[in-house]
């Protein structure tokens, strides 16, 4: 008998999402900030996959477009059978349950006139033709599960701390059983005292309801403590794509191994890796470079790196990278793959 693999509860190729830039009186449209520019990966079931990379560089974007809260420029996102880019609305009102996010700033997120109750409830009222002592109890149930205090459901926001409000905004986003949830910089916001205790609750939520999370955070630590699989993204697209302890304990793509060697190694008798510092910035999403995203900065860059894009593609066993150092890709310009390349500088 042949094992079968189970198809991924999401699975997203060559999403695309560009923002337009108008300007001039008559609003001309002169280009596009290319946020996320041909993003593909695939969660399993069950599976956290967390998405770093610095501030700008499309995460939470890739995380709107993914749930439709942006009208994606191009691509496919297939979560749980359907193509999410191209449901008609009704279709898409109910798939919404499905699907859902926790936000970063849990204040920004919930609205300050209304009560406990009545925020966890909103789902309900919207997706369910449930009565009102019905929903109270799904409010109950919400509330045991998330560690907040029944007593509480008649107060409001402000009422509540930092760590608090989260809780009621996972409990809202759990109100109506999703499968998939984009938990945005879920702890970003929270004092570093409670950021365990909601990444915790994450993980036991996880387990119990079977969850699959998408995780975006740019606290290394954080995820390498929750994440199955990393993508690690730079200017809108992803560098590389590897299983959690692969990636920390030895990054190919060259930005995966710069980003990674700011991260305290917890583990003693692994021999600490030199901290790699990036020259340049980041370039702009309006204006890419030609070739790889990364080869203004990358200290390995070699010709082919500043003429072409090199696609991701799995160059070991589970490990997927963007980079002409490794994979021969075949390109369209004729340059040969360097086999040395230029490795002076940026090393401190
Ligand atoms: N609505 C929008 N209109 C125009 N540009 C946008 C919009 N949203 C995001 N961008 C741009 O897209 C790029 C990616 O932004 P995004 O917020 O997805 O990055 P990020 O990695 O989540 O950053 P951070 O960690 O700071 O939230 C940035 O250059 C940002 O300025």
């Amino acid at each position: 008998m042949r094992d079968t693999v189970p198809a991924p509860l999401v699975q997203v190729d060559g999403l695309k999402m560009y923002f337009p830039i108008y300007t001039g009186i008559l609003r001309r449209h002169t280009g596009d900030v290319k946020a996320v520019d041909g993003v593909s990966f695939a969660i399993q079931a069950g599976e956290t996959l967390g998405l770093v990379g610095e501030s700008g560089c499309g995460k939470s974007t890739v995380g709107r477009a993914l749930l439709r809260l942006y009208e994606p420029t191009a691509g496919a996102v297939v979560i749980d059978g359907e193509d999410i880019a191209k449901l008609a609305p009704e279709a898409l009102r109910r798939k919404r349950p499905t699907m859902q996010m926790v936000f970063q700033d849990p204040q920004a997120s919930l609205n300050p006139r209304m009560t406990l109750a009545d925020i966890i409830s909103e789902p309900l009222v919207e997706h369910t033709d449930w009565n009102a002592d019905r929903r109270l109890q799904r409010v109950y149930e919400l509330m045991d599960a998330v560690g907040l205090n029944r007593r509480f459901a008649n107060r409001f926001p402000h009422e509540f701390s930092g760590g608090q409000r989260q809780r009621i905004g996972i409990a809202r986003a759990l109100a109506l059983n999703p499968k998939f949830i984009v938990c945005d910089e879920p702890i970003a916001a929270l004092d570093v005292s409670i950021q365990a205790q909601v990444v915790n609750l994450l993980e036991d939520l996880q387990e119990k309801l079977g969850l699959t999370y998408l995780f975006i955070s740019h606290d290394l630590s954080m995820v390498r403590h929750i994440a199955d699989r990393v993508a690690v993204m730079y200017l809108g697209r992803i560098a590389e794509l590897s299983p959690r302890d692969a990636l920390f304990s030895r990054p190919l793509h060259p930005y995966a191994e710069a980003l990674l060697s700011a991260v305290n190694e917890p583990d003693p008798s692994l021999a600490r890796r030199p901290r790699i510092i990036l020259k340049g910035d980041v370039p702009s999403p309006a204006r890419p470079p030609k070739g790889c995203n990364f080869s203004t900065r990358c200290p390995k860059a070699f010709a082919r790196c500043h003429a072409e894009k090199p696609e991701l593609q799995e160059v070991e066993p589970g490990r997927q990278v963007a980079c002409f150092l490794y994979a021969p890709q075949t390109g369209s310009t004729g340059i040969p793959e360097a086999k040395e390349h230029n490795q002076q500088g940026e090393y401190q």
